[in-house]
């Protein structure tokens, strides 16, 4: 479904995403794996659009994105929750998540955004996807609450009910564990591996190894910006070049 070729981007003489091709198939999860500053979440950026690459093209479905901006790629169904996400407060849990139906069109973003009336009849459809979407996350009984009262476990199932809500086809999610409790981390795992089961397609970017190996059907490791190994958990993990970059950043300062 997505496939890179050659993909590197550098911020003045360091290279952030260097020379990297993936290809990432139908229905697939693919944990990508990586010490701090390996590229992780650059390479998201340039998949979902908000970077453009130095060299290098992202096709999806065989046809190459080029230069189509980020609400383009919405619009095709690729959908990035990032890291550290906030959500929007003074809205409710439900109005966060209707800003997702129309993620894929700059004035429909707006229009939700800043609650402008609408034609009444594509408001109720977008509230049922957004109830749709709060459902499969599990966030029905807190539709009509402040979205800011929302314990962090939950505020981010609400970021993926988000990207859900615009039904997308590829949806990025960029350390969505991260600063989570152990209870929260299952919870968000056993979603994750849901929505994998449903046949989404999705890439994982995550500190939490041990997560990443139980949900993914292959991983991609990146250091420094390169693919250094990519293939099954199993295989990825005991490849001596992955161990051997994850002791490294541990002798790091
Ligand atoms: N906007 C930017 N300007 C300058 N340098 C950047 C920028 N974004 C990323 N970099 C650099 O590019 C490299 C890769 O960063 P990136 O955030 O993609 O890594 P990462 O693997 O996501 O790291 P982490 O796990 O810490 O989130 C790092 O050296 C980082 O300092």
């Amino acid at each position: 479904m997505l496939r890179t070729t050659g993909l590197s981007k550098h911020f003045g003489g360091v290279y952030a995403v260097r020379d990297v091709g993936l290809a990432v198939g139908e229905g697939e999860l693919r944990g990508i794996i990586g010490p701090n500053g390996a590229g992780k979440s650059t390479l998201f950026n340039l998949i979902a659009g908000h970077l453009r690459p130095d060299q290098g093209t992202i096709d999806l479905d065989g046809r190459p994105l080029g230069r189509l901006p980020a609400h383009g790629r919405a619009a095709l169904g690729i959908a990035i929750v990032f890291q550290a996400a906030r959500v929007f407060r003074g809205m409710t849990v439900r109005e966060n998540v209707m800003v997702g139906a129309h993620a894929g069109t700059r004035a429909g973003f707006w229009t939700a955004a800043l609650r402008l009336p609408r034609h009444s009849r594509e408001e109720r459809l977008i509230r049922d996807r957004a109830d749709a979407a709060l459902a499969r996350v599990g966030l029905t009984g807190w539709a009509g609450r402040p979205a800011e009262s929302l314990p962090l476990g939950q505020q981010r199932s609400l970021q993926l009910a988000r990207a859900l809500c615009g039904g997308p086809r590829l949806l990025l999610l960029d350390e969505p564990a991260s600063g989570l409790r152990a209870a929260e981390r299952r919870a968000l795992a056993d979603l994750i591996a849901e929505l994998h089961r449903d046949g989404l397609t999705i890439m994982l970017v995550e500190h939490d190894v041990a997560m990443v190996t139980r949900l993914a059907d292959r991983i991609t490791v990146l250091d420094l910006g390169r693919v250094i190994a990519d293939g099954t958990p199993e295989r990825v993990r005991s490849d001596p070049r992955v161990v051997a970059a994850y002791l490294g950043e541990e002798a790091r300062p």
